[in-house]
């Protein structure tokens, strides 16, 4: 079996479409654009890449972006003071603070500083508490996004095994209650995970986000399964590459997501999502 490819360039474009619609008839009603605070701390070249395709994203939307470009030395005080302005500024709907931070800079401090009804990244505990109890608000972009691509694919999950390697607060964790709200089996594996290869060859869906260039072995995916790949990594040569290896994994899987071209483009998709998402509950 060669797999199908999960097109996250088209649906991703699809959800942007959506959003733009729910702008256009915002402003067709006197109403303004909603609008996503863009903070980065420093000048990290994958975070600039990122958070460029967020603003050309906007964009596209018919979202306002407000750019916060912050030098790297910028201290912890500086920052929470301007999360505490953006939190009390009624014309700003979503604050996203830019992971990773700079070292002498505390993520956790900051995130749960920003107001939750602001947070489009879905990173504040409260949001991920909801989201954990079966009463999502804001939801994590990329396992937001996941879902969607899955949702759009009519991928079916009830009683499906799902296996999540990677157990991070921003992917496998979120993605985790994701797939349980969706009424799958979800086994999430990380780095002291014992049989590794085995958990996964008894995977109907496979999401991968560890960080490390071809960690899963193709060999592992069972004929047939879903295989979701969130790893982004940059190689020497300059080219992406994702978490799971590509070319033996298609042989196997039915549906598979490339790198690029996958869940990143979805993750930029969810987060106008969530943005127009936050300005409608705060009824602006
Ligand atoms: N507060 C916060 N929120 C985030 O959502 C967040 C973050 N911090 N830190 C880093 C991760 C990573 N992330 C991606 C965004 C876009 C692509 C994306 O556009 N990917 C393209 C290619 C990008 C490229 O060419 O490098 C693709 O997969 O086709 C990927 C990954 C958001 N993140
Ligand atoms: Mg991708």
């Amino acid at each position: 079996m060669t797999a199908q490819i999960l097109d996250g360039k088209a649906i991703s474009q699809e959800i942007i479409a959506q959003v733009r619609a729910r702008v256009d008839a915002r402003l067709a009603g006197g109403k303004r654009a909603p609008a996503l605070a863009v903070v980065l701390v420093g000048s990290d070249p994958a975070s600039q890449v990122y958070v460029g395709n967020k603003k050309r994203q906007c964009e596209n939307a018919g979202i306002t972006s407000i750019a916060y470009d912050l030098p790297a030395e910028t201290s912890e005080a500086d920052l929470l003071a301007l999360v505490t302005k953006l939190n009390h500024d009624d014309a700003v709907d979503g604050i996203l603070v830019q992971l990773p931070l700079p070292k002498h800079l505390n993520a956790e401090k900051i995130i749960e500083l920003i107001d939750p009804a602001k947070d489009v990244d879905g990173f504040h505990p409260y949001n991920i508490g909801r989201l954990a109890l079966k009463m999502p608000l804001l939801r994590p972009c990329t396992p937001r996004g996941v879902m969607t691509l899955l949702e759009k694919t009519g991928i079916d999950l009830v009683g499906k095994d799902a296996v999540i390697v990677g157990a991070s607060n921003i992917v496998g964790r979120p993605q985790a209650l994701e797939l349980l709200l969706a009424r799958a089996t979800v086994t999430v594996c990380h780095s002291k995970t014992k049989d590794l290869a085995d958990k996964v060859r008894g995977a109907d869906v496979v999401v991968a986000g560890v960080g490390i260039p071809n960690f899963v072995k193709g060999e592992w995916i069972k004929p047939g399964a879903v295989v979701i790949d969130v790893g982004i990594n940059r190689l020497e040569s300059g080219k992406l590459c994702g978490d799971v290896e590509f070319d033996v994994a298609r042989e196997n899987a039915s549906w598979i997501t490339p790198v690029p071209g996958g869940v990143g483009l979805m993750t930029v998709a969810t987060l106008m999502q969530n943005t127009i998402d936050a300005c409608e509950a705060r009824g602006r």
